[in-house]
């Protein structure tokens, strides 16, 4: 028997999901999407032929519902899905900071909920999906969710009392090394490089960087000594690195990125 899966709140992280989902071999026949803005369903079921159809519909029709709205959208969305979802439905949350308690308490009794925190590389089918059990979640719903996300991805699973220290480094993680290549380049440009061409030479370190680190098996402070010659280029720039207290401001940024996923546990922005 075919189960059906819904994504409802179909922004950037629901259409990652859902594209990574139809390239990996689910059938669009099994696959329901909801939008708020009907230009946005219409969008959605032209690029991928799924069928696009309301919340409420979405909760009695699919076996597992995917919630990829803002934290800030989760009590409406709980609110108008809630009286329309039987018994024992899966309800997956991909929102940053909602505690799975959060939805426990706004879905019928014993309804299993599953918290995940993916981030954008979702896109190239190299996410990091970080999975947690709410409290009538079972190890089938938790695989079942490895399952979906496994998709566009690696997956993890981690107790719940993590999942804020996982969004910290891994849900927001792609932007910090966004924000690194940006400010690398511009130091290209200072340094003399037309703009591509840095763009592209830092790109490519960042990518050969990237795979040594996840296939070397060697540890990071050894793969960075071994660029770092005695009396060369690159301990001068590490000297400035710690100069300017960039590790500190690493630790600080995460922490204060943790910090933010608490808050939002409100759910109310
Ligand atoms: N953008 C990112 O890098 C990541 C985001 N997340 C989480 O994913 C969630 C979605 O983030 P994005 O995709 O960036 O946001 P987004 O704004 O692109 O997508 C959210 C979508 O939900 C729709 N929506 C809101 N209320 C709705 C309702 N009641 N019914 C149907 N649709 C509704 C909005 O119209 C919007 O299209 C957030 O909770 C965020 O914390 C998680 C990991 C990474
Ligand atoms: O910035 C945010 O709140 C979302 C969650 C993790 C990445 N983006």
């Amino acid at each position: 028997m075919s189960q059906k899966v819904a994504v409802l709140g179909t922004g950037k992280i629901g259409e990652a999901l859902l594209s990574g989902m139809i390239r990996s071999g689910w059938s669009t026949a099994d696959l329901l999407v909801t939008a708020r803005r009907h230009e946005r369903g219409e969008e959605l079921a032209a690029r991928y032929g799924v069928t696009v159809t309301g919340n409420a519909e979405a909760a009695r029709a699919a076996d597992t519902l995917i919630l990829t709205v803002k934290p800030q959208d989760m009590g409406t969305l709980l609110g108008e899905l809630s009286p329309h979802l039987p018994a024992d439905r899966l309800v997956i949350s991909g929102a940053a900071g909602i505690p799975t308690t959060f939805l426990e308490d706004r879905l019928p009794a014993r309804t299993p909920v599953v918290r995940v925190m993916t981030n954008t590389p979702a896109l190239v089918d190299e996410a990091m999906s970080v999975i947690s059990a709410g409290s009538h979640a079972t190890g089938g719903h938790l695989a079942h969710a490895e399952e979906i996300f496994g998709a566009v991805g690696k997956t993890l699973r981690v107790p719940e009392s993590q999942q804020d220290a996982a969004t910290a480094l891994s849900g927001s993680g792609p932007a910090y090394f966004y924000f690194l290549v940006e400010a690398m380049t511009d130091a290209g440009i200072l340094l003399g490089l037309p703009r591509d061409k840095a763009h592209d030479l830092i790109v490519q370190a960042a990518i050969g960087a990237a795979v040594m680190l996840r296939d070397s098996g060697e540890h990071p402070v050894t793969l960075r000594e071994n660029v770092t010659s005695p009396a060369g280029t690159t301990i001068n720039a590490i000297r400035e690195l710690e100069n300017h207290g960039v590790r500190a401001a690493l630790i600080a940024a995460l922490e204060a990125a943790r910090d933010r996923s608490r808050e939002l546990a409100s759910g109310s922005g």
